[in-house]
């Protein structure tokens, strides 16, 4: 019926060029628009949108704080830059850690001075920074913090990636994220790449693999490799691990600068309780090198744990006091000897509680 209506010659008649243009015109609009409605509703019902955003937001925040301009990043770089650290505001130093100045020296050594004095290094192929460093050790004896502190002091940007980042997401965005990792590192150098608990995710390689996990670790460890081959590029890939022994025996061949950061001894517990008490209000009459020896087998976490649960027994009895009699106390008394033992047969109830048997005292080599 419509048809009837246009004049049959309209019909046979070939199209005129400005008939044509508009045809074309109409198409190219209609394609847009479907093109971005499709996008427009992929996006929305993405699950990962929501992170992505803010994922973003925090990079962008993040960049402008670091200074970093002109720097065009990709929206996997974006999710990572998430996870940057600026050495401005990080606040660890190497005053921060206590007992290790042998491992401190030669981090000075290896990675801080030729990433801080690259002119001395530039002609030599052997004196470069190692791109690869493996902290090992038990839990809570420092291994964060060391890492922090270098890329401190060497003023490098710092990368906190959790296995979980390129793990997490879903298949075939964790291959996108691993490369984010090495060229946005590399577009922010000087970086460290810090990956704690390496061995969760850069394990021995294993049948059971998934197979999106075999070739995102195959992709890491080629892009690592790729690192090698500029002798400029001063991106390190620094791992930390309680388990060295589980670790792929094809990264421990990248990281060959390895330093074991171990249960501290007796004088290096009494460094670290100095440390944590430094700025405390500490009776004249405690003994700390008596408190190091009652402590065999404690962490350095375990320690800071410890003297905040002395510190703690002051602010109850403050506390208690004030509230059953009229107090002429002003101030929290100081922490005392007593304290910080009562502190100790709590931390090894807890320890006992937690831990099986003989695994307390257990160091990994
Ligand atoms: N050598 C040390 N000097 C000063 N503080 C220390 C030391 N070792 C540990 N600590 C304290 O213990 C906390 C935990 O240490 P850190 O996170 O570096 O341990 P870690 O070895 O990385 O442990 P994990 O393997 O559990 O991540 C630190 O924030 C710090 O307060």
């Amino acid at each position: 019926m419509v048809l009837k209506e246009i004049p049959t010659e309209s019909l046979s008649r070939p199209l005129s060029r400005n008939e044509i243009v508009g045809l074309i015109f109409r198409l190219t609009i209609f394609g847009a628009v479907t093109y971005y409605t499709i996008k427009w509703m992929v996006d929305a019902i993405d699950p990962t949108r929501k992170q992505k955003m803010e994922a973003q937001k925090q990079a962008e925040k993040l960049m402008k704080q670091i200074g970093v301009k002109n720097v065009k990043l990709s929206e996997y770089e974006m999710s990572i830059a998430a996870h940057l650290v600026d050495p401005l505001s990080m606040q660890v130093t190497w005053s921060d850690v206590a007992g290790l100045d042998d491992v401190i020296a030669e981090l000075k050594d290896t990675v801080i001075l030729p990433i801080q004095k690259r002119h001395l290094f530039e002609g030599s192929r052997l004196l470069q920074p190692p791109k690869g460093v493996l902290l090992y050790g038990p839990p809570g004896c420092g291994k964060t913090l060391i890492a922090k502190a270098t890329a401190k002091e060497a003023g490098c940007r710092f990368i906190n990636l959790q296995p979980s980042t390129l793990t997490d997401k879903w298949y075939g965005e964790s291959q996108k994220l691993a490369a984010a990792v090495f060229s946005l590192a590399v577009k922010l150098q000087p970086s460290i790449i810090f990956i704690d608990e390496i061995d969760s995710f850069l394990r021995n390689r294993s049948s059971s693999d998934h197979e999106a996990t075999a070739m995102m670790k195959a992709q890491f460890m080629s892009l690592w490799d790729g690192l090698d081959t500029d002798y400029n590029c001063q991106v390190i890939v620094m791992g930390a691990t309680n388990r060295p022994q589980d670790l792929d025996s094809a990264i421990l061949r990248r990281m060959p600068t390895r330093f074991h950061i171990n249960q501290p001894n007796v004088k290096q517990r009494e460094l670290i309780l100095d440390l944590i008490l430094l700025n405390e209000k500490v009776d004249i009459h405690v003994n700390l090198n008596e408190i190091a020896r009652e402590t065999e087998g404690f962490s350095g976490s375990d320690l800071k744990e410890l003297c905040r649960d002395a510190a703690m027994f002051c602010v109850r009895d403050y506390v208690n006091c004030s509230d059953t009699e009229e107090s002429t106390e002003e101030e929290i008394r100081p922490i005392k000897q007593q304290d910080l033992r009562k502190a100790i047969g709590k931390m090894r109830r807890s320890k006992e509680a937690t831990v099986p048997n003989g695994l307390m005292h257990l160091t990994v080599d």
